[in-house]
């Protein structure tokens, strides 16, 4: 696939390692840039350190989800929850702000209706205003299995979003396992909503696993990616088959 660029997402390889350490094995592997999903645990200064050393750049972390015990999986779009949404989100951006970090992905929670849409509407114009221009606000449709009750699942729903919320610097996230999940229909739905992406991952379907196999072809998907003129890093957002350490044969040929 020539000059295709790949993001390690550290939620998910070597997450038993310090985030500090796995930048580090994620530049060792080859990767062109890093990712992640909770990285608040860390202190900023610490990651700011090891993405200068390693030379890679931190494309994007995700708001706090809340309370995890009780199955809490963002704030954005829960009615009467604003002030602890907002607070994530601007934890977020602080953080974000230290290491340089490219994008925010505010998660949005499980609810549903026009009063949780209306919440997350004005959350992520707050978001979108406080972060400025250089950060990128992203939201991400998930599937219902990963994520059952999740406000966001379709593609269609967060163009919808984007459009009613208008600004420059809120993008979806197309996680096309997400995407192949809910609907399929990936390169078609892709390039339909391409002006509102901004970010890219992937996964094998259904095992969430490296992209080299499953019942989506990334080397045919990701060639459309390109030739739709996307030349950001991918995200490679999947669980390896052997624990933290990534199986990544499938990196060398979809590099080159
Ligand atoms: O696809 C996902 O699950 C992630 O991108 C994420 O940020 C939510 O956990
Ligand atoms: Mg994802």
């Amino acid at each position: 696939m020539g000059s295709m660029k790949f993001s390690a997402n550290l939620g998910f390889l070597w997450n038993d390692r310090p985030l500090p350490e796995a930048i580090r094995a994620a530049k060792d592997a080859g990767f062109d840039a890093v990712e992640c999903h909770w990285p608040y645990a860390v202190p900023a200064s610490e990651v700011k350190v090891a993405l200068k050393e390693a030379g890679l750049r931190m494309l994007g972390l995700n708001t706090s989800r809340g309370n995890v015990s009780v199955g809490e999986n963002g704030l954005s779009a829960l009615p009467g929850r604003e002030p602890e949404a907002r607070a994530a989100i601007d934890q977020a951006i602080e953080y974000a702000t230290e290491i340089s970090a490219k994008a925010i992905h505010v998660m949005a929670g499980n609810s549903s209706g026009p009063r949780a849409r209306s919440a997350f509407i004005e959350n992520l114009i707050y978001a979108s205003e406080k972060a400025g221009p250089d950060i990128t606000i992203l939201i991400e449709p998930l599937n219902h299995y990963n994520a059952p009750g999740y406000f966001l699942s379709t593609v269609e729903q967060a163009a919808d979003i984007i459009r009613t919320v208008a600004k420059p610097n809120l993008k979806m996230m197309f996680d096309f396992y997400h995407v192949q999940i809910m609907g399929g229909d990936v390169t078609r739905r892709f390039e339909a909503n391409l002006p509102l992406i901004g970010h890219v991952q992937i996964a094998s379907v259904p095992d969430r696993g490296s992209p080299d196999h499953g019942e989506l072809d990334y080397s045919f998907a990701l060639r459309r990616v390109r030739e739709l003129g996307w030349s950001s890093p991918i995200g490679a957002e999947y669980l390896p088959a052997n624990g933290a350490v990534p199986d990544l044969a499938w990196l060398a040929t979809f590099k080159n």
